[in-house]
């Protein structure tokens, strides 16, 4: 559960009082998440969805964030939107967080996702990759290939504890990422964590993107494979090629990916799983027990990465071969 921050009826009306909403219905926690704290809000105005930003959001981001939600939705992108407080601000401050108010999105996530619903997954990916294209904030991927380094050192000591013979496994991953990894492909604003968890769908139409608290600027070819791990594999760590192509059709019906974007597919598609790896064992090792949060597993993303060792070729997951004419 992801209720970091408890906030009290009194804290919570004064801090609506600057917002036109009406008047507080009903507030409640939401149990899913790991970032932040969230409430659903119901006010005579409307429903809401009440954020209050926690500890790995930097609060110089939050604009960034914020303005890109509202950005897209005028794109015509469902996702959030930012409330405006009546002095115009999107951001306020609520038992001692930042705290802003998102419009309610209907429809729900897919514990199962099938291959249509990847396919509406890359279509959305796309567009969002096309319609950040003028939005002019920047914020560098924190939680890039610089960081991994960094963010491995604080769990090698104790990654043989999880499986011996990690660290050195772990250790020419990164040797052979760092040595490989692009810094000239198609870039722009990415979602960067477009899991099944932030996508809703009414059927199996989308319905809505959330979560933008990793969207930042880096390669469009690195959101795709971020997806390709989230969305195509089954629990039996296999690879659903089914599911790549539906995915990367989709991607392509809006933009199509570039010859030297899909040639390096695989080594995104490792670095992928190598960042969700590092920040779930971080997370493992060091969320104490009882913490009001599950804990999402390292080990599947470890296997990941493991596969795409493996893969040579971006048809592999499923791209097409161009047919010479
Ligand atoms: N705008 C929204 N509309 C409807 N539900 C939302 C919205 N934003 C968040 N939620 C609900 O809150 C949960 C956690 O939100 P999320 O942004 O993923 O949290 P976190 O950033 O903490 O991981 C989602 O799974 C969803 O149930
Ligand atoms: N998607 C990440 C964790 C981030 O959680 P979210 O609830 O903010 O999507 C992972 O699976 O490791």
């Amino acid at each position: 559960m992801a209720v970091y921050t408890d906030v009290n009826e009194e804290q919570l009306r004064a801090f609506l009082g600057e917002y036109s909403i009406g008047s507080l219905l009903s507030y409640k926690g939401i149990a899913e998440g790991v970032e932040n704290t969230n409430f659903l809000l119901r006010s005579s105005g409307g429903t809401y969805i009440l954020t209050l930003y926690e500890k790995r959001v930097n609060r110089d981001d939050l604009p960034f964030f914020l303005g890109l939600m509202d950005h897209l939705a005028a794109k015509g992108l469902t996702c959030p939107v930012p409330v405006p407080r009546r002095d115009g601000e999107l951001l306020g401050s609520l038992a001692g967080r930042p705290a802003a108010l998102v419009s309610f999105l209907d429809g729900t996530w897919l514990r199962r996702p099938a291959p249509i619903h990847c396919g509406e997954v890359g279509r959305a990916l796309a567009t969002l990759h096309v319609a950040g294209n003028d939005f002019p904030l920047v914020r560098p991927n924190a939680l890039s290939v610089a960081s991994w380094r960094p963010l491995w050192d604080k769990s090698r000591e104790r990654a043989d504890e999880v499986e011996p013979g990690l660290a050195d496994e772990i250790d020419a991953d990164l040797r052979a990422l760092e040595a490989g990894w692009p810094d000239d492909l198609p870039a722009g604003v990415i979602h960067g964590d477009l899991f099944p968890d932030n996508v809703f769908f009414i059927g199996d139409r989308l319905s809505g993107l959330i979560d933008f608290y990793f969207a930042c600027n880096d390669h469009f070819a690195y959101d795709v494979a971020v997806c390709l791990n989230a969305w195509c594999f089954e629990g039996d760590g296999s690879f659903n090629l089914t599911k790549g192509m539906a995915l990367l059709d989709g991607y392509a019906s809006v933009r199509s990916l570039e010859p030297r974007e899909t040639a390096i597919l695989p080594l995104l598609a490792r670095g992928a799983a190598l960042r969700f790896f590092l920040t779930r064992l971080h997370d493992w090792l060091t969320t104490p027990e009882g913490a009001l949060v599950v804990k999402k597993d390292p080990l599947e993303y470890l296997r990941k990465v493991r596969f795409h060792r493996r893969i040579t070729s971006g048809y592999d997951y499923g791209l097409r071969q161009e047919i010479p004419s």
